[in-house]
């Protein structure tokens, strides 16, 4: 393993870190966070797949995607995908990274396998994913969001982890914390303790996650997945571990269900660690598939599986969303997000002939944001790209504004998810005052007099509500608007093992900028690529432009982040009803726009400070 690990670290190449280097072939791939595009290298005359996150459609916190980086380019296991560079484009973050031509895991079972694979391929596909979970846990790192989704193959059936999204690191300062207490992952593949939110989580809450992932290989897909988020999180809690159900139940052998019930305790200190599972009986005489890389080039090809029809939807919304929220002026609040009802997307997602006039919005902006950023593309691809959208919009309904995979769930199934924000909606409603949508979140603003909250607080409180039950959780995406961007520099992990306080934040100027937008390219961290630049990194975020200042220059006095709040939960092992957990968000809310106030605070000081200096 080690000698396949060096040599990655050798047949790593440069790859050019601007836009204009790459061409954007088709989108292959939608998270929650990203579009994956089909790309074209044209130096090395490669092909790669390029992870495109909108820092101000998705409001993704440099924070996150800052760890993201810097896991990917400091992960080099046979398992899991490796990285090639990154830069921001505009408001974009582009990640390169190789294309596996085989795609993930979720799509390919949906075309080819949806009542679930047979155990010699589950065997082969768990085997390299706890390969790749056991690295990173020794490592000091919780993946965190483990999932066939996730699961990418090669063309020849190599099995890879991808999406560091979500990694966590354990180790901080030189330091293993030994608890998490954040609230990220998705629903139905996230441990008991995750939800819960107690007493923090540790790598064990990945071993949960990869028994989930199993039970979804084995029957297609994953337990509760059938139900909107509140449900899940309370038939984890309170139900009793998920297990395989019907005919798939006499398909598989009593290893695998031995495995999955190790992997499904409860308590996480009874599960096996990622390299004691390797030694499970489940895993002797593990062998590819000899059919693999036929099945592989038997599927559709990556830019049409089922789950790539979603991608469009997503991009209108959301481009409708911005526009909206651009032309509105005075109407943003709260990190950019529309309160306001009588102009709420929600609404005018619901209406068939709004969602055409944003489709044609989104074209242009599309076609702006391809011209600028790749002025080689040609014309034909473009117009290809465009009828497609057309194609796919024309496939979805007024209420298709989910990114669900509409393809692989029945009418009822959808019916369901789109209850589900009306559950939500009916829990809340005596305390709701505007509600709108952002992507698949819908958003309550809720009057705090009546909650359970910080009665210091005189604002209003907001409760985010997401309607894609496959999808992450994410209680508060704007939450790190404000927040400077983490140290991008490798060193970052291996601090003196006897530092006890968290890393200093690096120095950084944050500043306002003009609506007026110029394209502002920099390598965010590329410790390969050609031009990188490591002592001054610089991003776009939203309307603030955060930089990292050279040591050289005069500093602003640094000030390190404010500590997250820990959540404030109701008593350990107290049955928690639902509005008792409706309760306990709230409240996690009240402290997090706490948070909020205090960075806003601090932004504007240092802005002040900035301005003086310049005077
Ligand atoms: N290197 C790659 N080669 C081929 N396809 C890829 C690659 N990386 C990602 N994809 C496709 O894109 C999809 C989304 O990618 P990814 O999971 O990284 O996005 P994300 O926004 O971080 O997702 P999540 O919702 O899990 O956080 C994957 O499920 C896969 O289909």
């Amino acid at each position: 393993m080690a000698s396949e690990s060096q040599q990655y670290v050798e047949t790593r190449k440069a790859y050019p870190n601007t836009a204009d280097a790459y061409q954007l072939i088709e989108p292959i791939g939608q998270g929650e966070s990203a579009v994956v595009y089909r790309g074209w290298c044209e130096n090395l005359q490669e092909e790669v797949a390029i992870k495109i996150v909108d820092l101000e459609l998705f409001q993704t916190s440099l924070e996150e995607i800052s760890k993201e980086i810097q896991v990917m380019s400091l992960s080099l296991h046979p398992n899991v995908v490796p990285y090639c560079t990154s830069f921001v484009y505009g408001h974009d973050l582009w990640v390169v990274m190789p294309l596996l031509a085989g795609g993930d895991v979720k799509s390919l079972m949906d075309c080819s396998f949806p009542e679930g694979m047979d155990e010699p391929l589950v065997q082969y596909i768990l085997c390299g994913v706890l390969r790749a979970v056991a690295y990173f846990h020794e490592h000091g790192q919780i993946h965190r969001n483990i999932k066939a989704a996730n699961i990418l193959l090669t063309v020849d059936g190599r099995v890879m982890l991808s999406d560091y999204g979500l990694v966590g690191w354990m180790v901080e300062g030189g330091l293993k914390r030994s608890i998490r207490q954040t609230f990220v992952g998705t629903p139905c593949w996230m441990a008991p303790e995750v939800l819960e939110q107690t007493h923090g989580y540790d790598y064990k809450a990945d071993i949960w996650s990869f028994g989930i992932t199993a039970l979804e290989l084995a029957q297609g897909r994953a337990p509760f997945s059938e139900y909107p988020p509140m449900k899940v999180l309370l038939l984890t809690l309170q139900g009793p571990a998920p297990s395989l159900k019907g005919p798939a139940r006499q398909r598989f052998s009593k290893a695998f269900h031995d495995l999955v019930s190790q992997c499904l305790q409860k308590e996480p200190s009874q599960r096996p660690s990622a390299s004691q599972l390797l030694e499970h009986k489940f895993f002797k005489n593990v062998k590819k598939p000899s059919n693999l890389a036929d099945i592989i080039a038997k599927s559709p090809p990556l830019g049409r599986r089922s789950g790539n029809q979603r991608i469009l939807i997503q991009q209108v919304l959301s481009s409708n969303q911005t526009t909206d929220s651009e032309h509105n002026g005075g109407g943003e609040v709260a990190g950019g997000w529309n309160f306001d009802t009588s102009e709420s997307d929600f609404k005018s997602e619901t209406n068939g002939n709004v969602q055409k006039e944003s489709l044609n919005k989104n074209e242009e902006s599309q076609e702006d944001r391809q011209a600028s950023s790749n002025k080689k593309k040609e014309e034909g691809m473009e117009n290809t790209q465009n009828s497609r959208q057309n194609d796919w919009i024309e496939k979805y309904d007024s209420k298709s504004y989910s990114t669900q995979d509409s393809a692989s769930h029945s009418d009822e199934e959808r019916k369901q998810q789109h209850d589900s924000s009306i559950i939500a909606s009916s829990h809340e409603e005596k305390n709701t005052k505007t509600m709108t949508k952002k992507g698949r979140f819908v958003v309550f603003e809720v009057d705090d007099r009546t909650t359970s909250g910080d009665s210091r607080l005189t604002g209003n409180a907001v409760n985010v509500v997401d309607t894609n039950y496959g999808g992450r959780t994410t209680p508060i995406p704007w939450i790190e608007e404000h927040s400077p961007p983490l140290p991008l520099k490798e060193s970052s992990c291996a601090q003196p093992p006897n530092a006890t306080t968290e890393a200093p934040a690096p120095t950084v100027l944050v500043r306002e900028i003009s609506s007026h937008r110029q394209p502002n390219v920099a390598s965010i961290n590329s410790s390969h690529s050609t031009e990188n630049n490591r002592s001054s990194v610089s991003f776009r975020r939203g309307r603030f432009e955060v930089k990292e200042v050279d040591s050289n220059n005069p500093p602003l006095p640094c000030r390190s982040r404010p500590q997250s709040p820990s959540p404030r939960l109701s008593t350990v092992g107290e049955a928690r009803s639902p509005l008792m957990l409706l309760a306990d968000l709230q409240n996690q809310v009240v402290a997090l726009l706490n948070e909020i106030d205090n960075l806003r605070k601090e932004n504007s000081a240092l802005r002040s400070e900035l301005e003086q200096r310049k005077q």
